[in-house]
């Protein structure tokens, strides 16, 4: 009786409900733990389930399982517990299922052997533990001395379900609090005002035009929303800066690399930006040629992969050189259209498209970038175009998040401190701190 006592008051001290699936035990699991008075008020039910078509219909074992596994494994003990768990009211399940003798069973399995299971629901979350034993003595010691086990190990299994489900919440706590202190860094927040932040953000490149006396702004119009965004709110700055009587001018520049096979939505950019210049400059030839230099000069490549994935880095800098020939010569700054979902994943070429004089989208989402960018009326296959960097001539057109090994939405999620999954979290967090370097200074002797 002594284990008894001991069980029902752990039982009423943790205010936990059982139900039991026995199959070996046959219910004497629950039957034993009825000797103690008092007992009833943390037993929800006993069930026995013998034959396998019971342990489905009463608790959802799959056959599959069954014939995978056998009868007596753990992983069927463990969909027994699953199934008393779910569909009862209680707190803790027991189950288990074994061989008590005398005849063996099915296969080779010893008589005496018994697989348990112990699942428990804390806060919403199942946790399920298990064990095989095999016990000796005649049927009914096997069953009795199964049936006190199981309740016996029961303390130590809830225990550890508390110490995981701790360690877990507090995992999770400093995961959210290393998301949200990584968008504070990026400038991200959750939720925007789409009007404001387009004004917001029109004032501030004129802000910047007059404080650093250029009168010119430049950027590269590829075909993608952020181009499209960055290059309407540049053309607004102007316009809103040529009301104030002041002298602006925005110069958009195709900047394809040969023939460019989304050239159609750059030009549908341009036609809704409605740039006051448009320089058409194609980088092929300078991009090629500096390749051609290095390999002349006894540069080689590990293989046509890494020459093209140079090459194309030698693009996006090529683009950064046209932009500031052009800014050089006209007094003007050089826009950049890094936001907060590029700067997380360092997903951008160093001294390339990186590089710029002033960035707008700042601390936006990818998708506040298309929300600003509806809001501002681009065409819809803009807005939602799937975002590229279209370096790899190999691979044309290769979409960012296949590159990035997580979607955009995840990235956005992280941004604006929403749930990721753990995946999502561990590729991001690697990524944005092996990317570090890209979002500093150069390093520097002090
Ligand atoms: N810890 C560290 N501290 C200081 N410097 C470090 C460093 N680790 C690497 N570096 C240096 O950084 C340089 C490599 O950086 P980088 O040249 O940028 O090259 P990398 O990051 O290798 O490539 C650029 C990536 O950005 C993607 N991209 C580029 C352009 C536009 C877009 C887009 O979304 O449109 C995407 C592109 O597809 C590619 O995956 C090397 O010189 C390397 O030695
Ligand atoms: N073919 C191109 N012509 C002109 N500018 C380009 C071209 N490709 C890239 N750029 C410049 O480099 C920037 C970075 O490219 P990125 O792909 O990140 O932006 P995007 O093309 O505007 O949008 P998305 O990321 O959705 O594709 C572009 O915003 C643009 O200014
Ligand atoms: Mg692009």
């Amino acid at each position: 009786m002594e284990l008894l006592d001991r069980i029902t008051d752990y039982l009423i001290d943790n205010e936990l409900k059982l139900a039991t699936a026995e199959s070996c035990t046959a219910g004497l699991i629950v039957s034993e733990l009825a000797r103690v008075p008092g007992s009833g008020q943390s037993i929800d039910c006993g069930l026995g389930v013998y034959s396998p078509q019971s342990k489905n219909r009463y608790l959802g074992v799959s056959f599959d399982t069954i014939e995978r596994y056998g009868l007596t494994s753990e992983a069927v003990a463990s969909e027994m517990a699953a199934g008393a768990l779910n569909n009862n009211d209680a707190d803790v399940a027991l189950a288990n299922t074994g061989i008590a003798g005398p005849n063996p069973g099915d296969d080779d399995t010893p008589i005496g052997t018994v697989c348990f299971a112990w699942a428990f629901c804390h806060d919403g979350d199942h946790h399920h533990y298990c064990e095989t034993r095999r016990f000796d003595g005649t049927r009914n010691e096997v069953r009795l001395a199964a049936a006190h086990y199981a309740l016996e190990r029961l303390p130590h299994y809830h225990r550890l379900c508390l110490e995981s489900a701790t360690q877990s919440q507090e995992e999770t706590r400093s995961r959210r609090a290393v998301q949200r202190a990584i968008g504070v860094q990026l400038q991200a927040r959750s939720d925007i005002d789409v009007r404001y932040e387009i004004e917001r953000r029109r004032d501030f490149l004129c802000r910047v035009m007059q404080e650093s006396g250029q009168s010119t702004l430049v950027l590269g119009i590829s075909g993608g929303v952020d181009s499209t965004v960055a290059g309407r709110l540049a053309q607004l700055a102007v316009e809103q800066r040529r009301e104030q009587g002041e002298q602006a001018t925005f110069v958009a520049m195709r900047l394809p690399y040969g023939v460019q096979q989304d050239a159609d939505d750059a030009n549908a950019a341009l036609a809704f930006i409605r740039p006051d210049e448009v320089l058409d400059v194609n980088i092929q030839a300078a991009s090629d040629a500096l390749l051609e230099a290095l390999e002349s000069g006894g540069m080689t490549f590990k293989d046509a992969h890494q020459r093209d994935f140079v090459l194309g880095n030698v693009k996006a800098r090529q683009r950064m050189v046209a932009q500031y020939a052009v800014a050089g010569a006209r007094g003007g700054l050089v826009i950049g259209t890094d936001q907060a979902a590029e700067a997380l994943m360092g997903f951008f070429t160093k001294y390339g498209d990186g590089a710029c004089d002033v960035a707008p989208l700042t601390g936006l989402s990818k998708r506040q970038v298309r929300l600003l960018g509806q809001q501002l009326g681009a065409p819809d296959a803009l807005v939602n175009k799937a975002p590229t960097a279209d370096l790899e001539s190999l691979a044309p057109q290769k979409l960012d998040e296949v590159a990035l090994g997580v979607s955009y939405e995840e990235i956005d999620d992280f941004l604006e401190n929403r749930e990721v999954s753990e995946r999502a979290f561990d590729t991001i967090l690697t990524t944005y701190r092996r990317t570090g370097h890209k979002r500093r200074l150069p390093i520097a002797p002090d």
